[in-house]
């Protein structure tokens, strides 16, 4: 069995954080552990509160899961402080996993999931380290430097961030003013890119569709699929748990992890090479 680790916070609505991780890890049949920064109290309509974990206990539960485990993968979600980025960091250089980096900043009713301080840190300290970043427009924009509005704009700040030693940038295409399609484009360091399109789902059902997918990559990666089709089933993944939703909660609802394998076999989703 494939173990995963998830280090990000939690969601006590279920839908986002480490609960959409293990959710996601679960579907996907790898094994999946955990390292908790932050609790959150957090629903589909906001997040109430955040209390942050000490980065002593962080690196507490780093060690006892990779004293343990032999961790295939490892993605990050919300990681809160520089503090937190830097004892992680320190860790994970030391070890010879594939890591995902979903930035998380802003949960969607604009709350703040990282001190505006720990940006720097996460781009000089874990950034790095990384395999794949998975920024959402807003997220590429802060960690470039360079406002997003059109493709050369995308196109330079993905590779602004390529220099920072990441071996790939997912431009998720959640934000985007596409009233037809969600397009992610993924810019590799050999200097290729490709995109991933898939039918924009008119619905206010979207808490959590980044952990979601950057779970699923983990969860592929981990599984030895190669980074272009670990890419191309996340998408997938995401995909259907946005078009199924489960219709809870009062405000911007949670996906369905559960739909993927369900519906797996009854969509593709469209590639396009440049
Ligand atoms: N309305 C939507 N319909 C289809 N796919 C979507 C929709 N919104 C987001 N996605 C997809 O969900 C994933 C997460 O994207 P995004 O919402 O940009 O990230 P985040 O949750 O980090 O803000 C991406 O693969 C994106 O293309
Ligand atoms: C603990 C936690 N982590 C991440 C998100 C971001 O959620 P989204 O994937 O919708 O941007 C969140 N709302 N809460």
């Amino acid at each position: 069995m494939d173990v995963v680790m998830t280090i990000a916070g939690t969601d006590s609505g279920g839908g986002a954080g480490i609960q959409a991780d293990l959710k996601t890890f679960q579907e996907l049949k790898v094994f999946g552990t955990s390292a908790i920064t932050a609790l959150t109290a957090q629903n589909t309509l906001g997040v109430q509160g955040i209390f942050p974990i000490s980065p002593d206990f962080v690196l507490q539960q780093l060690t006892s899961v990779f004293s343990d485990f032999d961790v295939k993968a490892v993605k990050t979600g919300m990681l809160f402080s520089a503090e937190i980025i830097e004892v992680i960091a320190h860790f994970l250089q030391q070890k010879n996993v594939q890591l995902v980096i979903d930035p998380v900043m802003i949960a969607k009713g604009g709350e703040s999931l990282l001190q505006k301080e720990a940006v720097e840190a996460l781009k000089s300290k874990l950034i790095p380290l990384a395999t794949v970043l998975t920024p959402n427009i807003p997220e590429a924009e802060v960690i470039s430097g360079i406002k997003i509005e059109n493709e050369d704009q995308m196109a330079n700040a993905a590779h602004k961030i390529l220099q920072y030693g990441v071996q790939c940038v997912v431009m998720k295409g959640g934000h985007l003013h596409d009233q037809y399609s969600a397009t992610d484009k993924v810019y590799l360091a050999d200097g290729t890119t490709f995109s991933m399109k898939s039918e924009r789902i008119q619905t206010k059902h979207t808490h959590g569709t980044g952990c979601t997918f950057s779970a699923a990559l983990t969860s592929f990666l981990a599984k030895g699929y190669s980074l272009k089709n670990a890419m191309i089933e996340a998408k997938k993944f995401v995909q259907l748990a946005i078009e199924n939703p489960l219709n809870i909660g009062h405000g911007h609802g949670p996906t369905n992890h559960f739909a993927y394998q369900q519906r797996k076999g009854q969509y593709e989703v469209s590639i396009n090479e440049s």
